[in-house]
This record gives structure tokens, C-alpha cells and sequence, in this order.
């Protein structure tokens, strides 16, 4: 579901960084060049096409992956990976690739998480559409994204495009601090100090997108307590409710172009 926006960057730039920085979003600048299309550079450079579509031809089918830390969301997308055939795109995961593989924006993200905050939008979008383009499959699992709706408006203006399906796993926060504390993968911001900014920064910025989903029809809300199976119950329907109309816009598009 591509489609062209045209005019919401305006609404990111005239915010005051010092504003968002507040919110806990950190600050662009101090990740400079990175509007200078550092990140996904062969991505940004990529002509839209007519039809406003960039993805080879094809429609992406997207669902957004909202939750707390700790809510199970990457335990979920797992579960739905092996189902349903979606390709997993953590934004977290390409966050830490990032850090990891020692890159311009290694080490200022690497404090951005460690703080709790979010790293500016023009830097995970641009890491998620680099995904989308060198993948071949067409259905994406974009997990902890939009974390805000400077992230969800970013993700619009620059990749044109809308989710089909956006998840929100509800978790209460004494569950998702006892699944983090004892997660055991070593990340830097699993830690009760770490968690607890994470989790006021949740509640401030993630309940206008989860609004904004509900408002458009798109929002599925999911109980997330219980086992990963029980969860994985409520997830299901879903995804099998939107198949045989994927697969058939799928195979419409292919014809067409045949
Ligand atoms: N339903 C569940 N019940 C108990 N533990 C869970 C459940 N779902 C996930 N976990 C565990 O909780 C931790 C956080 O889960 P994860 O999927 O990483 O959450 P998120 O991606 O939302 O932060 C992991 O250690 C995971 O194995
Ligand atoms: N859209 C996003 C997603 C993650 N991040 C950063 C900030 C988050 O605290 C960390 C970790 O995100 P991740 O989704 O891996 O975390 P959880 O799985 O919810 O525990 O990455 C971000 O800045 N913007
Ligand atoms: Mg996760």
C-alpha cells in the first residue's frame, strides 16, 4: 500500500530538537550527515516509480509490531516468521547491526539505547528500507517501530508507504520488567535503570500511534500475558485472515504484469 506524502516532513523539522530531545527522542544533529543520505544511500538514491511504488514492481505487505519492552514482540514475530512466511525487520536488531559493525553512528546510537531514548527517526528508516529493497520476499514484520509518531511519520514520508497491519501487544509494565531482567542477551539497556526511563518514554510516545492505528482500523490489540502459545492464539487469526487476500493481490500483480 504505497502511497505519496508530501508534506508531513515539514511537521518533523519544525519541531525544536530541544523539544524532542525532551520527549526522549535524541537529537538529529547529533548524528550529523545522516539527512545527507549517509545511511541507505543506494536506497535513497532509487527512482519511485510512477505508481509511487519503489519495491520492484511489487506491493509490500507491512505489519507494524508495537509493544513495550519486554512484551514479547520479538518472541511473537518468530512464531508468525515460521506460519506465515513474513520476513522478521527488528528495528532494535538493525540498531544494534549498526553498533556492532562499527559504523558512523555506531557509538551515538549505542548511548541513545543505553539511555533508554530513541535514536532520530532518519536513522532507523533508513535502515528498515534498506532491508525492505534487498529483500526478496514482500510480506515484512517491522518489530518496535513506530515507537513514536515522529518514527511513524518519518517511516511515511520516506518510504511512501502505510502499514496494512499494526500489532500492539498490551503488556503490564510488572511482567515486561521481569521478562527484560531475565532476558540474558546481554544488551546494554537490560538493566532496571535502563527499563525504567524505556518505559516512560513508552508510555509518553507510543499511545498517540497506537491511537492513530485504532482511528484508521488497522490496530490489533493482543492480551500479551499468558505463554508465548496462548499469546501466539490471539496472533494467528490475524495473519490467516489477511492471507488468501495477500496472496491474491499477489498473484493479480504478477499476472498484470505478465
Ligand atoms: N509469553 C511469554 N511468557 C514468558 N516469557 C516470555 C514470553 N514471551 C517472551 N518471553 C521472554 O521475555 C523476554 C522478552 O521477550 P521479547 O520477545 O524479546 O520481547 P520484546 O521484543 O517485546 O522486548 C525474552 O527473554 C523472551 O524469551
Ligand atoms: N524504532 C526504534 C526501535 C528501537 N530503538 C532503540 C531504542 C530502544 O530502546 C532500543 C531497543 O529496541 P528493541 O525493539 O530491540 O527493544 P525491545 O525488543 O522492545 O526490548 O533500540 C529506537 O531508537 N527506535
Ligand atoms: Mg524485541
Amino acid at each position: 500500500m504505497w502511497r505519496r506524502v508530501t508534506s508531513l516532513s515539514s511537521l518533523i523539522s519544525s519541531k525544536r530538537s530541544s523539544t524532542l530531545n525532551q520527549m526522549g527522542i535524541e537529537d538529529l544533529s547529533a548524528f550529523p550527515d545522516v539527512t545527507g543520505n549517509s545511511i541507505g544511500q543506494n536506497v535513497v538514491a532509487r527512482e519511485v516509480g510512477k505508481d509511487g511504488r519503489f519495491f520492484k514492481g511489487k506491493t509490500p505487505f507491512i505489519t507494524f509490531v508495537l509493544g513495550g519492552p519486554g512484551s514479547g514482540k520479538g518472541t511473537q514475530c518468530e512464531k508468525i516468521v515460521e506460519n506465515f512466511g513474513f520476513t522478521h525487520l527488528s528495528a532494535g536488531d538493525l540498531l544494534r547491526r549498526e553498533i556492532i559493525s562499527n559504523t558512523e553512528y555506531g557509538a551515538k546510537i549505542l548511548d541513545t539505547i543505553k539511555e533508554g531514548k530513541i535514536v532520530p527517526s532518519e536513522v532507523t528508516v533508513k535502515l528498515i528500507r534498506k532491508e525492505m529493497e534487498s529483500s526478496d520476499n514482500y510480506k515484512f514484520l517491522i518489530d518496535g517501530f513506530p515507537r513514536s509518531e515522529e518514527n511513524r511519520i518519518a517511516f511515511e514520508r520516506i518510504t511512501e508507504a502505510d502499514p496494512d497491519i499494526v500489532l500492539f501487544f498490551d503488556c503490564p509494565e510488572e511482567v515486561m520488567v521481569k521478562r527484560v531482567l531475565n532476558r540474558n542477551q546481554g544488551r546494554v539497556d537490560d538493566n532496571i535503570d535502563t527499563i525504567r526511563k524505556r518505559l516512560k518514554i513508552f508510555e509518553s510516545l507510543n499511545l498517540p500511534v497506537v491511537n492513530y492505528y485504532s482511528k484508521r482500523g488497522k490496530l490489533y490489540t493482543i492480551n500479551a500475558v499468558g505463554t508465548a502459545d496462548e499469546i501466539f492464539e490471539q496472533v494467528r487469526p490475524v495473519f490467516a485472515a489477511h492471507e488468501d487476500h495477500v496472496e491474491f493481490e499477489w498473484v493479480q500483480e504478477a499476472w498484470m504484469r505478465f
